[in-house]
This record gives structure tokens, sequence and C-alpha cells, in this order.
């Protein structure tokens, strides 16, 4: 099926507004002149709700859907509520797809993860690496529920000839990032440890783990424009990744973020704490081949993302 031209007027749900990709798609959306944008937040429809979401797709008939609402969060967060996380993710995607698909929607795009693919995925990882290996066991909870994802917009393309599609982001951060102290990524987490030593004048730093695992971290606006663009551009059966290409150990990072921050103190590693998977690199030629690549750099992103968190955390407390 090849992509209808997008209609700029027309009603476009961006499901999960107020989270960090959410947020992000609704800035490039106004950007590009997008003039039919349908929000709401999660106390306004709680999208584990069948009936609820089912009434609001009734009534608003979103012409476009990106569903970025999800039970997310990082390595501890995943390894402690399992229930919650296969569970609330099953329950969102399946109730969007299918009121989507009811009501009459033209184009729907959902957001997975890089941890759907092996644990041992070949590096860089390739589309075609899903379901050849077993999971990461920290997030394979979410990794299932997210492959279903993935699954059920394949099966309404095939059955019914939906337009729905798959995007498969990398570890991500930016502005309007999570960052509680024990249930975020990695990049808020440590933005946030490493500024509150700072200003308190603590001698050394905790970063959990063994600084040896690899990841590959893109800018929010990075996926916003990626996610722009798919919608845009592509209207396939499979997935696609979308990367920035470059790895870092967490080592790297940390050190990274110390610069950023300035903070002078030693870094200390909590071994008691895992490490995850070992590397998650993947391969975006696919989306590169369609063309797309990503410009912000991890050094001038992360600058940014301080940025916005002294002005809009710090500041605001
Ligand atoms: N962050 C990352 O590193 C990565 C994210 N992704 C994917 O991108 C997507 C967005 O993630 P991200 O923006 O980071 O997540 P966030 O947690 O920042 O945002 C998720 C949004 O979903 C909303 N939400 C959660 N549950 C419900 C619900 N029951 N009803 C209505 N709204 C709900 C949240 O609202 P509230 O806060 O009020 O609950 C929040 O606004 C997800 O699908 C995620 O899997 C993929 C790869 C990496
Ligand atoms: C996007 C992806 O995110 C999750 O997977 P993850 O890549 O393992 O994510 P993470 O950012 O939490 O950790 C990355 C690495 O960093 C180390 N690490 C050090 N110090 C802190 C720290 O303070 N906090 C955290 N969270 N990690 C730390 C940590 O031990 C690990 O080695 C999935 O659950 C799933 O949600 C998913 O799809």
């Amino acid at each position: 099926m090849d992509p209808t031209p997008i209609d700029r007027f027309a009603p476009i749900f961006v499901a999960g507004h107020r989270g960090l990709v959410g947020f992000a798609v609704v800035r490039k959306l106004q950007s590009l002149g997008y003039a039919n944008i349908l929000l709401r937040t999660h106390s306004e429809l709680d999208l584990t709700i069948q009936s609820a979401v089912d009434d609001f797709f009734g009534a608003h008939k979103p012409y476009y859907v990106i569903l970025a609402a999800a039970k997310v969060g990082g390595i501890h967060a995943n390894n402690t509520y399992p229930a919650d996380f296969i569970t609330i993710n099953l329950q969102i995607q399946t109730n969007v797809i299918t009121s989507a698909f009811k009501h009459n929607t033209k184009k729907l795009l959902f957001l997975g993860s890089s941890c759907i693919y092996p644990k041992f995925a070949p590096q860089p990882i390739p589309e075609n690496s899903l379901l050849t290996g077993p999971l990461e066991p920290t997030n394979e909870w979410y990794a299932i529920a997210k492959i279903s994802g993935i699954k059920m917009c394949q099966a309404f393309r095939l059955q019914h000839s939906f337009d729905a599609i798959s995007a498969m982001p990398t570890n991500l951060y930016g502005p309007n990032d999570n960052f509680h102290p024990e249930n975020s990524h990695v990049l808020p987490a440590l933005l946030r440890r490493f500024h509150e030593a700072k200003v308190n004048n603590v001698a050394e730093v905790v970063v959990w783990g063994s600084g040896k695992p690899l990841r590959e971290f893109l800018h929010v606006d990075d996926l916003a424009d990626a996610v722009v663009f798919l919608m845009e551009n592509y209207s396939w059966l499979e997935h696609v990744n979308v990367g920035s290409g470059k790895e870092v150990s967490i080592k790297e990072l940390a050190e990274l973020v110390k610069d950023v921050v300035d903070y002078k103190g030693e870094i200390v590693w909590d071994s008691s704490k895992p490490d995850g998977t070992p590397r998650k690199l993947m391969d975006s030629s696919k989306l590169a081949a369609i063309g797309w690549k990503a410009k912000v750099s991890l050094k001038e992103g992360l600058k940014d993302t301080y940025k916005w968190y002294l002005e809009n955390v710090v500041n605001q407390q």
C-alpha cells in the first residue's frame, strides 16, 4: 500500500501528549502546520477503559492516530512492576487500535521499543531479528506487550487493509522526560543525581551496574521528526527501527553527564543493580533508505535536556 498524502487539516489524535514522546510529537506537528490536533490527558480519558476509548473515537472520529501513551519506565520499574507493564500496555494498545479501526481512522502509528528484540540479537539489530531468541528478562513483560502491538497492527493490515504502522525507537531522552530517582531511564536519572550531588556538595554519585552495557540514545525531537516522517511516507507491514546509529557505554554516559552538569566529585558503581541487556544498537538502515536520519548529537542533546530540567523541574520546585 503506497502512502496517501497526509491532510494536515484532518483530526489527528496524539495519545500520551503529556509524556516525553507525545509532547515532542505535538510540537513537531504544530511546527508543520497540523491544524486539528486532538489531545486528552490521562484523567480526561483513561485509555485502559475500553468503553471510554470507544466513546471518544465514536464522538471525534480521529482521521490519524499517533499512539504515544503507554506504561513506561527504566530497568528498575520494568523489573519491579511486571504485571503493570504487561497489562496496562496490552489494554491501551488493544483499545486504541480496535477503536481506531472500528471508527474509520485512516492511519495509525504504534510506538514500540528496541527491547522487543532478543537479548543476544545480532548487532546492529535488523528488523527481522524479531522473535528469533529469548528476551532480556528485566523487561520481557513490557516487550511481550510491545511485540503484541506490532502483531496487532500487522493483523489488522492483513485482514482489513487498515493502515497501521509501527516504529521501534531506541532509548530516548529530552525535554519532558521522567526524572524519577528510581523509576526513570538512565539518562534523566543521572542528570538529576549529578545535579543534586553538585548543589548539595556530595562527594560521590552512585551509578547502577557495571558501567559496561552499551546503549544507543536518540533525542526525542529526532524521534518526533521520524514519527511524522513515517506517518507521511511509510505504509507497509514491517515495523521500522528508529535510532541514532551511535552507542556509548553507561560509563561513558556517566562521564558525559558529569561533565555537562559540571560535577566535580567521584563516580561509584553499585554492582548489586542489574545491567540489563549488554548491547542494543539498532540497524536503522531501512529508515535511512526511505530518507530519514537523526540530527542531534548526544552532547548537544544532553546540554539541551539539562537546561530544560533546570528551567522546568528545579526552578518549579
Ligand atoms: N522513553 C524511552 O526511552 C522510550 C519510549 N518508547 C515508547 O514511546 C512511547 C512513549 O513513551 P514516553 O513518552 O517515554 O513515556 P511517558 O511515560 O513519558 O509518557 C507516556 C504518556 O502516556 C500516558 N498514559 C499512560 N497510561 C495512560 C492511560 N491509561 N490513559 C491515558 N494516558 C496514559 C501518560 O500519562 P500520565 O503520565 O498522566 O500517566 C503519559 O502522558 C511508549 O510507547 C514507549 O514504549 C520507546 C523506546 C524508548
Ligand atoms: C528504553 C528501554 O529502557 C529499559 O531498558 P534499559 O535500556 O536497560 O534502560 P535504563 O535506561 O533503565 O538502563 C540502562 C542502563 O543504565 C544503567 N543505569 C545506571 N544507573 C542507572 C540509574 O540511575 N537509573 C537507571 N534507570 N539505569 C541506570 C542500568 O543498570 C542499565 O544498564 C527497558 O526497561 C525498557 O523500558 C526499554 O525499552
